[in-house]
């Protein structure tokens, strides 16, 4: 149970809180030891479902467990409390290794050279997206708290592919235009700052050209905990919701939107996905 609890205080699907909910509820109302039963038994199935996938997913490199390791074990209250962070930051923001492996895949598969990682944190998709990138790769990584900076720089050199990646610290809306000023484009550019601005930020690179001819922008947390098809929102479930309306009604792309973890959603261009010859 206490393993069981663990896994749900960090679970994005809100049918999995319900049915603890109501494992809770019948505890103090009862019910009948069918009813109970075949409650625990789908809990179970949810947690079996989510192991078995981790389980059959690669082990992420020792570096990256590192980060994993130090961002569970840091003490982000602690640092907030003495103002010396912005916000109160916290592990299950992390990606982890499941879709780390699974930026890992789309940099490696789309031979990718540039990527932009929106919302560093502690630097796991960034150090994941570099693992994948050629030896002239280059991973350029947003991150608004400069309390982050000095921790990434310090876990991101620890692995020889840390060279690849640069921080810039500031609001990722001013990093992208300077960015696109600058006539930067990205291969893979991963949004995972703050949701209220990503249909901002994908203006900036649709309309700026920040994304490559035959780049894929990969966005995290676009089911957000079930708010975008839930009644109940908060700013960051609206921000998604408009995100995912305007992005669905665009019609210079083609996307999917994959149920792993919180929600990933793939965009493309529409040209990139006719199988042209490489454009750029
Ligand atoms: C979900 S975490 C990123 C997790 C990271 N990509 C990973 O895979 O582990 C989001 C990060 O975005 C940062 N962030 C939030 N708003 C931002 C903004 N406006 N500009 C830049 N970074 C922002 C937060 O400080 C936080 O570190």
């Amino acid at each position: 149970m206490a393993e069981q609890l663990t896994t749900l205080g960090k679970h994005f699907d809100p049918m999995v809180l319900k049915l603890w909910e109501l494992q809770e509820k019948f505890k103090s109302t009862g019910a009948s030891v069918e009813i109970q039963r075949t409650l625990d038994e789908a809990l179970d199935l949810f947690f079996k479902r989510d192991r078995y996938c981790e389980e059959n997913t690669s082990p992420a490199s020792p570096e990256l467990d590192m980060i994993n390791q130090m961002t569970l074990t840091h003490p982000w209250e602690d640092l907030y409390a003495q103002g010396k962070t912005l916000w109160s930051l916290r592990p299950f923001m992390l990606s982890g290794c499941q879709e780390g492996q699974f930026l890992k895949f789309l940099v490696s598969m789309s031979n990718a050279k540039r990527v932009l990682d929106i919302g560093t944190y502690t630097g796991y998709s960034a150090l994941a997206c570099a693992e994948a990138l050629p030896d002239d790769g280059e991973v350029i990584t947003c991150e608004f708290d400069p309390y982050l900076e000095n921790l990434v720089k310090e876990y991101t050199s620890k692995s020889v592919h840390g060279r690849k990646i640069s921080i810039r610290i500031g609001p990722a809306l001013d990093i992208i235009n300077t960015l696109a000023n600058e006539k930067q484009s990205f291969d893979i550019i991963f949004l995972d700052a703050n949701k209220f601005q990503y249909w901002e930020y994908y203006q900036v690179i649709m309309d700026r050209d920040l994304l490559a001819p035959r780049g894929t922008i990969v966005v995290d947390n676009a089911l957000f905990f079930g708010q975008v098809y839930r009644e109940i929102r908060d700013k960051n479930g609206e921000g998604m919701k408009m995100f995912n309306d305007n992005v669905s009604r665009d019609p210079r792309v083609t996307t999917v939107l994959v149920p792993l973890r919180d929600g990933i959603r793939l965009i493309r261009r529409k040209e990139a996905m006719l199988g042209k010859e490489r454009a750029d």
